[in-house]
């Protein structure tokens, strides 16, 4: 028997977490032989809810299950966890835009990149979904500066399958027969989903998305507002933020994560900007990756159009202005 990990989850009591907790107890994150031990962090005032949130979970009687730790304590919370899926946070209303958060939102991350920092295991993979979860993400890891900067990412992963979806609809095939759809950028309205790298298997053959749609009207207009905007889209059908495709989002972005990508397959991550594809370094910015032993990489030489490259900037342009606003909020 393998020994049990510590994973985090805040946010616990919150709508995304009361999916999220089910899949990674299941096993579908982690892999079916990895015991875990959970730890659930809220606010103090939600801790009756989280105490039905841990009933919940015993219920569920889960086998992979050890034990749950639920608490208002960040030091306790974040305590040698090797995993932390960063959640809790105010999601957005109708008519607002994810960057209006920032300051409700930003202060969380640096007081959990300080928990992190002190707390966790040196190897912590960390996830922010909170919004703008790029700039959090980035002032989480200037706060936790003994963890690798490699370790923290931001979600772009419900994009991403937002995306896929989207292009596999379109042309008519099973979503899991389109691969490599890429989100550049900001988790915002400023992203640009680029299926011009991607393919598909139609009737057996495989065939990039470009050649197999021959619409470039489309995917260059209301394919990318469309996944742009669908956040929004589903906070006014349903008056509150998208919150299954979200946990499921984020259980494969850290299932990828641990147990690597399929050879040939590239996944959209945030992570800080190394410099490439001349993206300004020192913002959180989603790239195609590859995973292998836990260890992401950016795929290099992927050829950029003159369209993409302007979409790149926008977005890039966004996130140093979000870094600006964030900074001046924690008044660093
Ligand atoms: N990156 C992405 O693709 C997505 C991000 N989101 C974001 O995820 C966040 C959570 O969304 P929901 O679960 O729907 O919201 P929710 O309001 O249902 O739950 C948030 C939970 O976080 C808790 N919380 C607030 N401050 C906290 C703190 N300092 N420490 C621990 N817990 C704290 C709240 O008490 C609440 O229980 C929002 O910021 C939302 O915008 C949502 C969907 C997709
Ligand atoms: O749109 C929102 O505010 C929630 C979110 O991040 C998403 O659904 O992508």
């Amino acid at each position: 028997m393998m020994e049990p990990i510590r994973v985090v989850v805040t946010g616990a009591a919150g709508q995304i977490a009361y999916s999220l907790l089910y899949i990674i107890a299941k096993g579908d994150v982690f892999g079916p032989d990895q015991p875990l031990i959970l730890h659930l962090l809220d606010i103090p005032p939600m801790m009756g809810v989280l105490e039905g949130v841990v009933m919940e979970l015993a219920d569920c009687a889960f086998p992979l299950l050890k034990e749950v730790v639920a608490t208002a304590e960040p030091d306790v919370a974040f305590k040698d966890v090797s995993s932390a899926f960063l959640v809790g946070a105010m999601p957005r209303k109708q008519g607002m835009e994810r960057r209006d958060l920032l300051a409700a939102n930003v202060k969380i991350f640096k007081v959990q990149g300080e928990a992190l920092d002190k707390n966790a295991k040196k190897d912590v993979k960390v996830l922010v979904v909170g919004n703008p979860a790029n700039t959090n993400a980035l002032i989480c890891s200037k706060y936790a500066p003994s963890i690798p900067k490699q370790n923290f990412t931001a979600m772009t992963r419900l994009d991403q399958n937002r995306a896929q979806a989207q292009v596999a609809a379109k042309l008519g095939v099973p979503v899991a027969d389109v691969s490599n759809v890429i989100i550049w950028g900001n988790h915002s309205s400023t992203q640009f989903p680029d299926a011009s790298h991607a393919f598909a298997y139609v009737n057996g053959v495989k065939k990039s998305i470009p050649e197999a749609l021959k619409d470039d009207m489309w995917l260059g207009n209301t394919f990318v507002e469309s996944v742009q905007k669908r956040g929004a889209a589903v906070i006014n059908a349903r008056k509150m933020s998208s919150a299954m495709s979200a946990a499921k989002a984020a259980g494969d972005h850290m299932r990828n994560w641990f147990q690597g990508t399929e050879v040939g397959q590239f996944v959209s991550m945030g992570v800080l900007s190394d410099g490439s594809y001349g993206v300004p370094k020192d913002i959180v910015f989603s790239f195609p990756v590859e995973i292998q032993n836990k260890t992401w990489k950016i795929i290099p030489n992927l050829a950029i159009s003159d369209f993409a490259r302007k979409m790149l900037d926008t977005t890039a342009k966004e996130l140093e202005e979000e870094r600006a606003e964030a900074l001046e909020i924690i008044g660093a």
